[in-house]
Formats: structure tokens, C-alpha cells, sequence
């Protein structure tokens, strides 16, 4: 059994989910408010080390009014622990549940001793899920999520981990912000990258499911063809 995985995402007209130098504030205050409500609905909200490392998120809910039990569940993929022991996402606003792969593991025989204890320090802070993969086997990681009592999991980025989900067909629909902004930037991170598919016959499938205009943005919601 795997959460029901909304991924959530702004982006400018050409695609982009942040600039070369990493800036992203894309949304505005009613798509803001709009995500917001949704993390108080979920169980959970993930994102990667990325970004972590480049936005230092909250991931609670708080452009809304909200008690702290409404604050979802944090979890992070993070394959070499390098989640900062400083950084908000380990502030005691919620849970926070990292997934490290299997190169932290000391039983490992390929293990690295850096990443061994700097995971050692992040469960004195968070709940730890070792994948026997590197990297973190998003199906396995998944699974245990569902265990935790993750029913409901949002996606809130980046570019790397929305494509690796996408493509281990892990996500049941996708919700985007359009803003009428135009950066450009061929290395700014766009709505998905990684690796991409080869061929076209072999892209993702979605309908549209519903869209419309909030203040100076446009929402779409697609399900995905499974
Ligand atoms: N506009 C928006 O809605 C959002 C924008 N962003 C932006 O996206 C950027 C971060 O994106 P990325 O650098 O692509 O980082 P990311 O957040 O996608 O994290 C990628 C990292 O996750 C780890 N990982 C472990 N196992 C993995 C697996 N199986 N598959 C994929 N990744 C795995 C790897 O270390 C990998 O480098 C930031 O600039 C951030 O501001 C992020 C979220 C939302
Ligand atoms: N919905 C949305 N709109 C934007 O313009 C964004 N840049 C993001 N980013 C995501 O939200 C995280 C920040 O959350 P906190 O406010 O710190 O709780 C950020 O890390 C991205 O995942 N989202």
C-alpha cells in the first residue's frame, strides 16, 4: 500500500520552478493560501534535499490560520543525510521522517562513514528510513510512509524527485500554478527534469480535471492516467 501522492507545484509560463540562481517565488498570496489549505489536509508533505538545501522550508502550515496538530507530517529524500541539523525542517513545528539511502548504513560494506554519522546525528532530530538502495528506493520508502499513517502525501518538489516519482508512477495528480512570469534560463529547474524519457510513446498520461484563475494565476489539476 502506497499515500495517495499530490504534487504540487508553481511554475512561470515558460516552465520554470525556480531561476538559475535558485529564487522562487513564483506563487501568489491566493495560490499561497490555496496550497496552505491543502497541507492541512494531508497527512504528509515531501520534498527533496534540494530543497531543502536551496529554500530552508517550513513545510507546515502557516499562511492560513491553523493549530500545530493541523501541521502534516515532514519528509525529506535525502541520500546522503545532508539535511542541516539547523534548518527549519527539523524545528519541533511537526514530525519530520528522512529517507537516507543505503549508503548511510553502516552495515553496508559500501557504505560512506561521513554519511553514516551525519545520519546518526539527524535521528537524534528526526525519524530515519534506511533504503537498502542508493538512491532511496522511492516505492520502498512509500510503503513505510503508509505504515507511519501517511495516507495522503504532497509533493511539493523539486525538479529531480518530481521526475523520479512521476516515473516509478507514484503520483495520482498533479496540481500547478501558473504565473504569468517569464524567467527563461536553460539551466533554471523546471516543472520535472532528471533523466526525461527517450521517446514520447512513453510520457506520462493525464486529464484535466478541472482549471481556473486565482488572483493573478492560473490553476490547472490534472489526474494521472494509470
Ligand atoms: N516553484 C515550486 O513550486 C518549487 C520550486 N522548487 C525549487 O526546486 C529546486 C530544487 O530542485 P532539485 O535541485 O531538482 O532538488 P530536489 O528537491 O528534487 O532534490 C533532489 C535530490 O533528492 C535526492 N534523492 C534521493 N533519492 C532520490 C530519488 N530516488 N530520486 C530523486 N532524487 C532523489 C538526491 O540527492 C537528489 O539530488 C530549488 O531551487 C527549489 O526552490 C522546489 C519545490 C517547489
Ligand atoms: N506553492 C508554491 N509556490 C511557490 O512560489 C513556491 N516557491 C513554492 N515552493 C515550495 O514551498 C516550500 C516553502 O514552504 P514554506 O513556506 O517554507 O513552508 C518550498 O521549499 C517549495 O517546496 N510553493
Amino acid at each position: 500500500m502506497k499515500p495517495y501522492v499530490i504534487l504540487n507545484v508553481a511554475m512561470t509560463l515558460d516552465g520554470k520552478i525556480a531561476t538559475k540562481t535558485g529564487s522562487s517565488e513564483i506563487s501568489g498570496k491566493e495560490d499561497l493560501e490555496r496550497v496552505h489549505e491543502i497541507r492541512k489536509e494531508v497527512d504528509g508533505i515531501m520534498v527533496g534535499i534540494g530543497t531543502v538545501l536551496a529554500d530552508d522550508p517550513r513545510l507546515s502550515v502557516h499562511k492560513i490560520k491553523a493549530k500545530k496538530e493541523d501541521n502534516p507530517i515532514r519528509v525529506v529524500v535525502d541520500n546522503k543525510a545532508r539535511t542541516p541539523l539547523n534548518f527549519r525542517i527539523l524545528n519541533d513545528d511537526a514530525e519530520t521522517i528522512i529517507g537516507v539511502s543505503s549508503i548511510c548504513d553502516e552495515n553496508n560494506p559500501n557504505c560512506d562513514m561521513d554519511a553514516v554519522n551525519r545520519a546518526k546525528e539527524l535521528s537524534k532530530k528526526a525519524n530515519l528510513f534506511y533504503s537498502s538502495e542508493e538512491p532511496v528506493d522511492l516505492v520502498e520508502f512509500m510503503e513505510y510512509l503508509y505504515t507511519k499513517g501517511i495516507k495522503t502525501l504532497m509533493l511539493e518538489g523539486g525538479s529531480t524527485l518530481n521526475f523520479s516519482m512521476i516515473s516509478d508512477n507514484l503520483i495520482d495528480e498533479v496540481k500547478i500554478c501558473i504565473a504569468p512570469m517569464i524567467v527563461g534560463g536553460k539551466d533554471s529547474k523546471t516543472f520535472f527534469d532528471g533523466d526525461g524519457f527517450d521517446n514520447m510513446k512513453d510520457a506520462v498520461q493525464l486529464k484535466l480535471e478541472k482549471s481556473y484563475p486565482l488572483g493573478k494565476d492560473f490553476i490547472m489539476e490534472y489526474k494521472v492516467l494509470k
